[in-house]
Parts: structure tokens; C-alpha cells; sequence
């Protein structure tokens, strides 16, 4: 369930950013903890009756409050104590899940895994997430069946039913789905069985939430180099965690350096998980050295075109090339970015060209691996980007405009925040601790 996009700000009165842009961010920043290993790691930490704690979670973003309400109506419980936050399923009851909630987060669809592993009953509304294409759940759903849980599927949702699982199951996906591997991680980690799982997603978000696992006691192994071995363990114990720093933040700063010509260092960061990001942009002439426990990044020169093409990890990551294409949109030259994984991913390009930027989407004639017609963005460098309104079409396409914003000459004012702080809960505070003139008006 998308919020309607509003398209201009006569008579707005819900908050919007503000950037006058043009400043080079200097400076030092600490990485947050990643939405994108919190959420899976707060479902992970229900699978046991005993209590986990995790740290560093972003209890800020939306979609965290979102999931915890969604896991505390459905009998878990989860609770924000400083920040930390303690969690545990041992009261978890499933039935029907609140369909606005799980309508705006995608990683609803982990709830399902969670159910299995009660062996309860779910109805699971269809999840949301951000509107970037036709984000289907076929390969959760074959992966349960094939565990030997019953699920159903109709217009409404997805239903669990209670079963039983196989002992012995081979699960093998065409694509190595980021939350189909969990789903499986989480149905099969304290069942009877033995799953052994092919084509896993490698994500380090994924790496953690499998060390949270571990830490629980779960025997969970690589045996080939995308092929995972899961022995179900009859429980799982209490457990404390570290949830891994943001690497899309890192990267949303690293992009923020380049169009603002600035120099950051980013503390908590590491570009072992971002090689293939990092690598394109050392090509495109940004200087980037790891420091200790960090990543320094400085402008030195003007940026040249690098094109690019998204893949499943150790690839370039889908959630970082709009700000790759940010990059690009003030480089020397003409570049393209293919995007393989989600057809519908270049929406804020129309954005960026309100802002002066020279972006072409046009059907790639390839097929992305949803099954939908691929598209693919060229982009030639203009000399500088301008303010404007616009609009955060979705949490990254949201990040690429307020970078571009930042770089851009004059006032840019950004609505449908709720998109970006999804993602960002401290967009303000991140930026302005670099410089960045940046305010979050509530009209
Ligand atoms: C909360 C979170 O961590 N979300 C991330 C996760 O989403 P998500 O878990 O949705 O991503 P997946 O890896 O599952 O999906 C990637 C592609 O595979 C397709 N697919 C997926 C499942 C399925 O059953 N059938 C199928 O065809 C999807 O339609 C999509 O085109 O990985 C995406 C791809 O890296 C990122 O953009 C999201 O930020
Ligand atoms: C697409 C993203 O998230 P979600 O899957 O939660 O919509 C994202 O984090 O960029």
C-alpha cells in the first residue's frame, strides 16, 4: 500500500526538506546501524522465547516502528529499552496481520518464515516496500511450499497454514532473492529438518543476520559458495547482537562528497562490502582510501562517466545506483546504468531532470529477473544541477535528489518525506553536521 505522491506544495502541510545548495561537505560522520539488516535481525531475534538483544538498530525509521508494531499485535514482543531493543516470540500467536502495516514495509513478507518456525497459523496482507517495480514473492512462496508448509495464495494475501515440515528439503532459487533466503533461514533454523539451500542471496545484511542466528545458537553453514546447509536446532537461546553499520548510507555520503567536491570521513564503514560501488567510483576519479575503522573520500578532480550495471551482491547493489546516477549527472561524459533486478527503479530520474539534469530511460530490451521488461538510463553530464521542487519517489530515489540538491546552485525544496525516512532517519542531522544548509520544514 503506496502513499499517494503529492506533485507540488500549494497548500502542503506535511513536512518537507529544505537544501540551499552548493556548500562542500566537510567533516566527520558515524555511520547509523542498517535498515536493512535491523529489520530482518528483529524477526530473527523472535524466533526464540528467550530474550534477544540487539544493538544498534535505527529506532528512528519508520519502517523499524512499523515492524515492531506489526510483531507486537501478532503476540511478540518487542521493546524499545534506550537503545537497545529487547526482543522475543515466545507469546507469538500469528492469525491475520494488520494489512495497513504490513502494507508499507516490505519485510512483512518475513513474518512468514517467523510463523513457520511457531508452527502457527498466518494471513500476511500483501507486503509494500518501496514502489520500484514488480516486486513478487513467487520464489517465498515455492521455497515454503517445498519445506512442506501450506500456503495459499489469493488478491488478499498470503496464507500460512500450520504444517509440518519436511526433514530432508533441497530449495534452489534462479536468483539469489534477499528475503526468500530469509524466509527460508527463518522457517527451517529450529524445525526437524535439514534444508539445504542453493542460489543463496550473499548480501552482507544477510552475513549478519546469519551471525545474529549463530549467536543463537543455530547451525547454519556455507557449503558451497552460495549453497547454504541448515540443521534445524530444537531451540534457540537469549543472545546479544550488533546490527552492521549502513553501507547505503556510507554511500549516500560518498555521492554527497562528489557533487558537493567535499571531503568526509566516515567512521563505522568499511568498502568490503562495497567493492564493486567503490571500485566504479575510484574509476570515475573520487579518491577513496579505507582509514581506521572508516572510509575517507575526497573530491579531487572533475568526475568522468562510468556506466554501470546492477546485480545481485557481490555486483553493484540496486539500492545505490541512484546515487551513482547523481554522480554522473554533473560527470564529464555519457553514461548508462542498466538496472537488472527491478524494472521500475528509475522514477526520481524525471525528478534529477528538474533539476537540470540530462537523464534518458528507454527500454534496454533485456528482461530483468522479476520478468519484466528491464529499462536502462543514459545520462550525460551537465556542468551543475540547479534547485527545484521535487518530489522522494521512493527511500533512494528520495536520497538521490537531496544529494543532488546539495551539489545544485539555489533552494530545492523536497516532499513526500516519508519515503526518504524510511530509509534516513537523520537525513537533517547527518548532513548538517558536514555543512550542508538543510532543514526539515513542517508547514
Ligand atoms: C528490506 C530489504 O532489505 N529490502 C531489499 C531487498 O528486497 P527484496 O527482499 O524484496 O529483494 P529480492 O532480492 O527478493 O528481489 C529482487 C528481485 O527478485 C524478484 N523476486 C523476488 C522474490 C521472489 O519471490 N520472486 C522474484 O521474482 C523481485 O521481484 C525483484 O525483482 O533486496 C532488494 C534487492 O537487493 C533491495 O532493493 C531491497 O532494499
Ligand atoms: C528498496 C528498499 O527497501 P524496501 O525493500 O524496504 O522497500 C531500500 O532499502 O532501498
Amino acid at each position: 500500500m503506496e502513499l499517494a505522491i503529492r506533485k507540488d506544495f500549494t497548500g502542503i502541510t506535511e513536512p518537507y526538506l529544505q537544501i540551499e545548495g552548493g556548500i562542500p561537505l566537510q567533516g566527520e560522520v558515524e555511520l547509523p546501524g542498517a535498515k536493512n539488516s535491523a529489520l530482518p535481525s528483529i524477526v530473527a531475534a523472535c524466533l526464540s522465547d528467550e530474550e534477544v538483544v540487539l544493538h544498534n538498530v535505527p529506532l528512528e525509521l519508520n519502517d523499524v516502528k512499523q515492524l515492531v508494531r506489526l510483531l507486537n499485535e501478532a503476540g511478540a514482543e518487542v521493546k524499545v529499552d534506550g537503545s537497545r531493543l529487547v526482543c522475543s516470540g515466545r507469546n507469538w500467536s500469528g492469525g491475520t496481520l494488520n494489512a495497513e502495516l504490513a502494507g508499507k514495509i516490505r519485510h512483512s513478507l518475513l513474518l512468514l518464515g517467523l510463523s513457520a518456525n511457531w508452527r502457527s497459523n498466518l494471513f500476511l496482507p500483501l507486503p509494500g516496500g518501496c514502489s520500484i517495480g514488480n516486486r513478487k514473492h513467487d520464489l517465498h512462496l515455492q521455497a515454503l511450499q517445498d519445506l512442506g508448509y501450506e500456503m495459499e495464495e489469493s488478491e488478499l494475501g498470503l496464507h500460512l497454514k500450520e504444517s509440518n515440515p519436511k526433514k530432508e528439503v533441497e530449495v534452489s532459487f534462479h536468483y539469489p532473492t534477499f528475503g526468500g533466503t530469509l524466509n527460508v533461514l527463518f522457517a527451517a533454523v529450529r524445525s526437524d529438518s535439514t534444508v539445504t539451500l542453493r542460489n543463496a542471496a550473499r548480501n552482507p545484511e544477510i552475513i549478519d543476520v546469519i551471525n545474529l542466528l549463530a549467536s543463537m545458537g543455530a547451525d547454519i553453514k556455507w557449503v558451497g559458495p552460495a549453497t547454504l546447509q541448515i540443521t534445524g536446532v530444537g531451540r534457540l537461546n537469549a543472545a546479544s547482537h550488533t546490527v552492521m553499520s549502513d553501507r547505503i548510507i556510507a554511500s549516500t555520503v560518498i555521492s554527497a562528497v562528489g557533487v558537493t567536491k567535499g571531503s568526509v570521513t566516515i567512521r563505522n564503514a568499511t568498502v568490503q562490502v562495497l567493492e564493486s560501488e567503490v571500485a566504479a567510483w575510484r574509476e570515475a576519479g573520487l579518491q577513496i582510501e579505507e582509514v581506521d575503522n572508516g572510509i575517507y573520500v575526497k573530491w579531487v578532480k572533475p568526475l568522468k562517466a562510468v556506466s554501470i550495471v546492477t546485480e545481485a551482491y557481490p555486483g553493484f547493489h540496486t539500492d545505490i545506483q541512484p546515487l551513482h546516477t547523481v554522480l554522473m549527472a554533473t560527470a564529464e561524459g555519457t553514461s548508462t546504468l542498466k538496472e537488472t533486478i527491478l524494472d521500475g527503479r528509475f522514477a526520481y530520474c524525471y525528478e534529477l531532470n528538474k533539476m537540470g539534469a540530462s537523464i534518458t530511460v528507454a527500454d534496454g530490451g533485456f528482461t530483468c529477473v522479476n520478468g519484466a521488461e528491464g529499462q536502462i538510463a543514459h545520462i550525460t553530464g551537465v556542468d551543475g544541477l540547479v534547485g527545484a521542487d521535487v518530489v522522494a519517489t521512493d527511500i533512494r530515489g528520495g536520497a538521490a535528489v537531496a544529494v543532488a540538491a546539495l551539489g545544485a546552485e539555489g533552494q530545492t525544496r523536497i516532499m513526500n518525506l516519508y519515503q526518504l525516512e524510511r530509509g534516513y532517519g537523520n537525513f537533517v542531522e547527518l548532513f548538517s553536521g558536514l555543512g550542508a544548509q538543510i532543514t526539515r520544514v513542517s508547514p
